[in-house]
């Protein structure tokens, strides 16, 4: 959290651009004479390189690199290279939810051998799910962290999140508050995950968690907008990291330079945000 939130002050934004490589929107001629774990490689370099001065932070999205097999960690791998080398810290965007020594191998995996910031992790085990994350980024001491699914941005969210009494959502959102230490950035090292598209529920969790760091999704692509975003703020208007993906990545719509279209893109994102106040 440490260092998501040194950069996002550094670059006085609170954009997050996710790395989506959706199969079917890579630019037709980077396929051309190439295996597609090198177009999907040079397709992410040319987006970080693209968004790296209005971003925060990236969030790759694994299951795009997993689908790739072996060429395609070694691509995540060197993107979050990159990455750093840019000075972005990179959030694995993994949802692992298994427990104890698993959980801590999935941690060792994507903190220490890939070398992401944060990982997102989906809390339905319970705190043995989580906790194995919080220890490895401890030890390791980069200032990272976990994002802890709580209220998801995704249509059928609320229908399984907010059934039971007391809702799934607000157990997660308890786990989060338990589980965190408090960093000297401000923000403890467990934060949530909290979707723009569902204002109410986060309302909800943010008031369960008044001083964690919202990774919020469902900004562009899925229809969230800076209202949304408002819901989610923390007493003093801050707290909140936007992530969007698609919109960013495939901005050009199959016409002209996908990195400048990119690139106008994140700020544009980047802006709006500052002008609606958002920042961590
Ligand atoms: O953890 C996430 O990033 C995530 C949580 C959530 O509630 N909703 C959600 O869409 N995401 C991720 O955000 C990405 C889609 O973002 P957009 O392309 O901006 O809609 C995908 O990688 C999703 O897995």
């Amino acid at each position: 959290m440490q260092a998501l939130v040194e950069s996002a002050r550094r670059r006085d934004s609170a954009l997050v651009v996710g790395l989506d490589p959706v199969p079917t929107r890579l630019p037709p001629g980077l396929l051309e004479g190439r295996e597609e774990h090198e177009a999907v490689l040079e397709f992410c370099r040319g987006i970080l390189e693209a968004v790296s001065p209005y971003a925060a932070a990236v969030k790759v999205q694994l299951a795009y690199f997993e689908r790739l097999g072996p060429e395609g960690m070694r691509a995540y791998a060197g993107l979050v290279r990159e990455a750093g080398a840019a000075g972005l810290p990179v959030i694995a965007d993994a949802k692992r939810g298994d427990i104890a020594e698993t959980a801590a191998a999935y941690a060792e995996a994507h903190l220490r051998v890939y070398g992401a910031h944060c990982v997102t992790v989906n809390p339905y085990m319970g705190a043995d799910a989580v906790l194995p994350f919080l220890e490895e980024a401890r030890r390791l001491g980069r200032g990272g962290g976990v994002f802890v699914l709580v209220a998801t941005s995704n249509p059928s969210a609320g229908a399984f999140q907010e059934a039971s009494e007391p809702p799934a959502s607000e157990l997660a959102a308890r786990l989060v508050a338990e589980l965190g230490d408090m960093q000297n950035c401000g923000y403890p090292d467990a934060g949530a995950v909290v979707g723009v598209t569902r204002p109410e529920a986060g309302r909800r969790a943010r008031r369960l968690l008044p001083r964690a760091l919202f990774l919020a999704p469902g900004f562009g692509a899925q229809g969230g907008g800076v209202q949304g975003v408002r819901a989610l703020l923390d007493g003093s208007g801050g707290g909140v990291l936007v992530s969007s993906s698609r919109a960013i990545l495939y901005a050009c719509g199959g016409r002209g330079d996908y990195r400048d279209a990119a690139a106008g893109a994140a700020r544009e994102a980047r802006d709006l945000l500052r002008a609606a106040g958002v920042r961590v």
